[in-house]
C-alpha cells in the first residue's frame, strides 16, 4: 500500500491533481480520502452558527477519525467516510464505504499540520498557485457549487483563509517531498508524479 498526501492551500489545485492522478490508474487499486469529510459533525449548531466557524483552522477537523480511518486502512479493514456538505455546514449523515487499495490518496488544506497523519504518508506532495488565482478560482468555485455569493467569500478571504493560510498552510511546504507549481495546468508534474507511483508500486510489489 502507498499512501500519498497531497495538500496546498484552498483553490490551489490539490482535487485537480487528484483526478489527473486517478484517471491513470485502475479504479480497483485507488482511493481518494478528502479531509473535507472530516468537518466536526456540526448538527448541535443552527446553520447560522455553523457559517461562523472558522473552516481554515486545525481545530475544525476531527483528526481523531482521520487518524483511525487511515489506521483500518493499514490493517487491511473499510471504513465509513462521512458525507460532507458546503451548503449545509455539515455531514449529511451519508457515508461512503471506503475499501483499502494499492494507492490511497489523502487531500486536504491541513493535513500536513498533523505529526501522526504526516508520518503516515510515502509521499508528501503540496500544490502550490499563487494567492490572487486561489482568490480568483475560489470565487469561481464557490459561487457556482458551493452556493455562496462573492460577498461571503471575500469576507471568508479577509477574516480567516488568508491569516489561516499564512499560519498553518503555506508553513507545512517545508515536509513536501515535492511542490507542484499550478499557476498553470502542469501535466509534467503529473507525469512525474504517475511515474513515481507506478516505479514505488513495483518495488512494493518485487
Ligand atoms: N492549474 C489550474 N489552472 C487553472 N484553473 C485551475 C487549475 N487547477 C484547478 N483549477 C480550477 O480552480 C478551481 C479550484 O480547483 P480545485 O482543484 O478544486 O482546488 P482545491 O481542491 O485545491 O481547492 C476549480 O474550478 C478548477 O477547475
Ligand atoms: N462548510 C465549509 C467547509 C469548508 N469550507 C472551505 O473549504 C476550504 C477547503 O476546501 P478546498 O477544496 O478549497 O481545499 C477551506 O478553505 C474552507 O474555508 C467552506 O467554505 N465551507
Amino acid at each position: 500500500m502507498l499512501i500519498i498526501g497531497i495538500t496546498g492551500g484552498t483553490g490551489s489545485g490539490k482535487t485537480t491533481v487528484v483526478e489527473q492522478i486517478v484517471e491513470e490508474l485502475p479504479p480497483d487499486e485507488v482511493c481518494v480520502i478528502s479531509q473535507d469529510s472530516y468537518y466536526h459533525d456540526t448538527s448541535h449548531l443552527s446553520l447560522d452558527n455553523r457559517t461562523k466557524i472558522n473552516f481554515d483552522h486545525p481545530q475544525a477537523i476531527d483528526f481523531d477519525l482521520l487518524v483511525s480511518h487511515l489506521r483500518e486502512l493499514k490493517k487491511g479493514n473499510s471504513f465509513e467516510q462521512p458525507v460532507y456538505s458546503f451548503v449545509e455546514h455539515n455531514r449529511t449523515g451519508e457515508t461512503i464505504t471506503t475499501s483499502p487499495k494499492k494507492v490511497i490518496i489523502v487531500e486536504g488544506i491541513l493535513i500536513f499540520t498533523h505529526p501522526e497523519i504526516r508520518e503516515m504518508f510515502d509521499i508528501k506532495i503540496f500544490v502550490h498557485a499563487d494567492s490572487d488565482e486561489r482568490l480568483i478560482r475560489r470565487l469561481k468555485r464557490d459561487i457556482t457549487t458551493r452556493g455562496r455569493d462573492i460577498n461571503e467569500v471575500l469576507a471568508r478571504y479577509q477574516n480567516t483563509l488568508k491569516p489561516m493560510h499564512l499560519q498553518f498552510i503555506e508553513p507545512t511546504k517545508e515536509f513536501a517531498d515535492i511542490i507542484i507549481p499550478t499557476n498553470k495546468y502542469n501535466t509534467v508534474a503529473v507525469d512525474l508524479i504517475r511515474t513515481i507511483i507506478h516505479q514505488k508500486l513495483n518495488h512494493i510489489e518485487s
